[in-house]
């Protein structure tokens, strides 16, 4: 089989073909120059990319792992973010920007809108813990920010009067904690691996992303859909959309608060954590920060995990309804089909 590289290579040299012969020697040695330094250039990026997808941005690298580099690609492009932020709007045909980067002629992205306001600076006031040599706000302590049940915890933050490094109630709010990595395989493209062994209950990771309203979330979701499909602006083709839906039951049980997060184009290495219909390693808790009124989705290890597994949760509810695309996640009780959660 053709490596995908000879395929780049003779695609290069059908463009510079009717072109070359009309060079004289000088401006053909600059032109072959130019591209032996936009080679090396390409390929130390691509070495950079390959080497940690976070970009120094987490406090340890997370690499691309390919096992067999001529048929998987060498990195998968994203921006990558360690915390969630605000989205906009995006422009028709932003699929096809991997980077999140506009063409000239689309329209600029609209000013952060009453939704970005709110996400970042409602809720409830934080606590007044005095900071201490060894710490402050640890549940024992008795800070009022400190809440954790099963599914829900509550951290100081913004609106506290203490801060990191010192309070011991912001453990999700230092990025990916544990050193893992991300493996091509050619049933489920991308997935999150642990580069470490993991005890039960440590936090691996937060699902970062763009906050989004919901129509704009319905809106993304249509296009992912139809990208996937073939049509639209994606051009077909692999689409690995990373959209999540999250409902927050609140404590009057008469309301839910819904949260929509895509870590397609902006997000961290969670986007690349696969589904499993057992419900994975990995066990979602909603986090509120004081003074924050969206909640986070933080990832704890629900059981011990050794190094080398791959990390999953599950997508949606066994008896919910499903995609119709195919399942590979091997487990037991795997239902066949990628679960669909209503956007
Ligand atoms: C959030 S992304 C996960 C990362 C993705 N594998 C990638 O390469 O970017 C979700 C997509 O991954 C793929 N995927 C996740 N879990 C899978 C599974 N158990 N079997 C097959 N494909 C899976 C599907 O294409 C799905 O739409």
């Amino acid at each position: 089989m053709q490596s995908r590289r000879r395929r780049e290579e003779e695609e290069d040299g059908r463009q510079w073909k009717p072109v070359l012969p009309w060079l004289p020697p000088r401006d053909l040695a600059s032109v072959s120059a130019t591209c032996r330094s936009l080679r090396r250039l390409s390929a130390a990026v691509t070495a950079r990319r390959a080497a940690d997808a976070s970009r120094g941005l987490e406090s340890l690298p997370i690499p691309f792992r390919t096992p067999s580099p001529a048929s998987s690609p060498p990195y998968a492009s994203f921006l990558y973010t360690p915390f969630p932020v605000v989205g906009s709007p995006s422009p028709p045909g932003a699929f096809s920007h991997p980077w999140g980067g506009r063409r000239p002629d689309e329209p600029s992205p609209a000013p952060p809108s009453a939704f970005a306001v709110l996400a970042a600076y409602a809720g409830h006031g934080g606590c007044d813990c005095e900071e201490e040599a060894d710490g402050c706000c640890h549940p024992a302590a008795n800070c009022p920010c400190g809440f954790l049940a099963a599914e829900v915890a509550t951290e100081c933050g913004p609106a506290c009067r203490c801060g990191p490094p010192r309070c011991r109630n912001r453990r999700t709010q230092g990025g990916t904690s544990v050193a893992v990595e991300i493996v091509w395989s050619e049933r489920k493209g991308w997935g999150l691996h642990a580069a470490e062994a993991i005890q039960k209950g440590r936090f691996v990771c937060e699902y970062a992303g763009e906050f989004l309203t919901t129509a704009e979330a319905r809106r993304r979701q249509r296009g992912y859909d139809e990208a996937a499909s073939g049509g639209g602006g994606g051009g077909g083709g692999r689409v690995s959309a990373a959209l999540l839906v999250l409902r927050e039951h609140l404590p009057s049980g008469r309301a839910c608060l819904r949260v929509n997060i895509d870590a397609t184009a902006v997000g961290n290495a969670a986007r690349f954590i696969n589904h499993s219909c057992d419900g994975g390693n990995l066990g979602g808790v909603l986090v509120r920060n004081s003074g924050l009124l969206l909640p986070r989705l933080c990832f704890f290890a629900s059981r011990d995990i050794q190094v080398g597994e791959e990390l999953t949760f599950s997508y949606g509810e066994a008896e919910g309804q499903h995609t119709g695309r195919p399942c590979f996640c091997g487990s037991p009780d795997c239902r066949g089909f990628l679960p669909s959660e209503e956007t």
